[in-house]
């Protein structure tokens, strides 16, 4: 095993919903230890700038690029993970200096893999002077440079927690991780250990924005709505048939790629049952490009607590013969597993390992990625 490293993963993913923080120590190899973890929820009128900011993001052609609100929303985007990080230190009695490197996402305000854009504000400079730590940031702009989809990125991490899982009798190989955030992507471990990832289509992104525009809540908590309505096979076939699922080549999403109905398609009970079963069919479908098929599927990130999309998952893999396991059942953490795998990538950042794979994001051989913010070099230009 190679020297340890103790990194601090920040995750701020599609759903917009708030700052996930996760503690891991690695070798960027094997997983030594994971957790502490912690989500901080941004407030409504935060959300609603960056709603705003992935509007003003539409005109961006270069990816330096910062119109309208964005130079300013990064900058509050970047102290409001500062301050994260600080609130998470103390509420586990660590110091700066326990921390070797933190691994920040940002916040994705454009993603458009065909024309080899895509744009994460966040300010790693400012989060290495505000946190007195070494940052690793921009992790997918290599991958795109050398022609992959820049996402998605955990698939690295979800191999490294799939070799710890290999001796468990209730994971059946293949298995594949099943993320369900804003949108949900899909890695698939074979037996021989190959990795072949992708985004899978609409997470829960189209349940949060219809029940918002109709019923002003930001998510559709314990499926509650959802288990009131029916499905309308219609609308979800109108989804389904999208030619994202067809198509030869797996292309990685923004999250404007797929539009909630309008309010003319459903009520606000059965547009809510219907999406949460796009949701469960739509990783079903494009499972069906994997070169074998799952026999567990391992759920993580917040879909997982919507009963009624796990339901319709679970249904819809028992009749292709699979078992459908939420990640806890494994001992993993479902919310955190984002944050831990961003710790996870800075980690071999920094050792020049790579993050990604022809095999996850289509990149034309493994590269690594990320650049790296100083803390040290941001004190001696301070001094100087
Ligand atoms: N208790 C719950 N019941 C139903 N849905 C929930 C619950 N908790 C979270 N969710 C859903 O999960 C979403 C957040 O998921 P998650 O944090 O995994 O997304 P993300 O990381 O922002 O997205 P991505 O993985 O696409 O970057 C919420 O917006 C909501 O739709
Ligand atoms: C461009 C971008 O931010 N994509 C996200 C998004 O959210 C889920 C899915 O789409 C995935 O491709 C990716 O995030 C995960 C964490 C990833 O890169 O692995």
């Amino acid at each position: 095993m190679g020297k340890l490293s103790t990194a601090i993963g920040l995750m701020s993913g599609t759903s917009m919903d708030g700052i996930d923080v996760a503690l891991l120590r690695t070798d960027g190899e094997s997983v030594v230890q994971r957790g502490p973890s912690a989500g901080y929820a941004y407030d409504a009128r935060f959300r609603a700038r960056l709603k705003q900011g992935l509007e003003d993001a539409k005109s961006i052609a270069m990816r330096v690029e910062r119109p309208g609100t964005l130079a300013q929303l990064e900058r509050d985007l970047t102290l409001r993970h500062a301050e994260a990080v600080r609130t998470f230190l103390h509420e586990n009695n660590l110091l700066p200096e326990d921390i070797d490197v933190i691994g920040f996402h940002g916040q994705t305000v454009l993603h458009r893999p065909d024309e080899g854009l895509t744009v994460q504000i966040g300010d790693g400079d400012l989060l290495a002077h505000e946190t007195q730590i070494d940052v690793v940031y921009d992790m997918r702009a290599n991958d795109m440079v050398h022609g992959g989809q820049g996402a998605p990125l955990i698939p690295a991490y979800h191999a490294a927690l799939a070799r710890g899982l290999s001796e468990r009798q209730e994971v059946g190989a293949p298995v594949i991780f099943v993320n369900i955030g804003g949108i949900s992507n899909i890695t698939f471990i074979g037996a021989d250990g190959r990795i072949v990832a992708y985004d899978s289509g609409p997470g829960n992104t189209l349940i949060d924005q219809w029940v918002e525009a109709h019923a002003g809540i930001p998510y559709d908590q314990g499926g509650m709505i959802a288990s009131e309505g029916a499905v309308l096979v219609e609308l979800a076939e109108r989804y389904l048939s999208h030619p994202f699922f067809t198509a030869q080549k797996r292309c990685s999403l923004d999250r404007n790629d797929f539009a909630p109905p309008s309010s003319a398609d459903a009520s606000l009970e059965d547009g809510a049952r219907t999406l949460a079963y796009v949701t469960a069919a739509a990783i079903l479908r494009s499972a069906a490009h994997l070169p074998e098929a799952p026999a567990t599927y391992v759920v993580c990130g917040g879909g997982r607590l919507n009963p009624i999309i796990m339901k319709d998952l679970t249904n819809l893999a028992e009749a292709a013969h699979a078992r459908v396991l939420a990640a806890e059942a494994l001992e993993l953490n479902g919310d955190s597993m984002e944050a831990e795998a961003w710790a996870y990538l800075a980690v071999r950042s920094l050792r020049g390992l790579p993050l990604t794979y022809p095999g996850t994001t289509g990149v034309d051989r493994p590269v690594s990625g990320g650049r790296l913010a100083s803390k040290v070099i941001d004190a001696e230009a301070e001094q100087g």
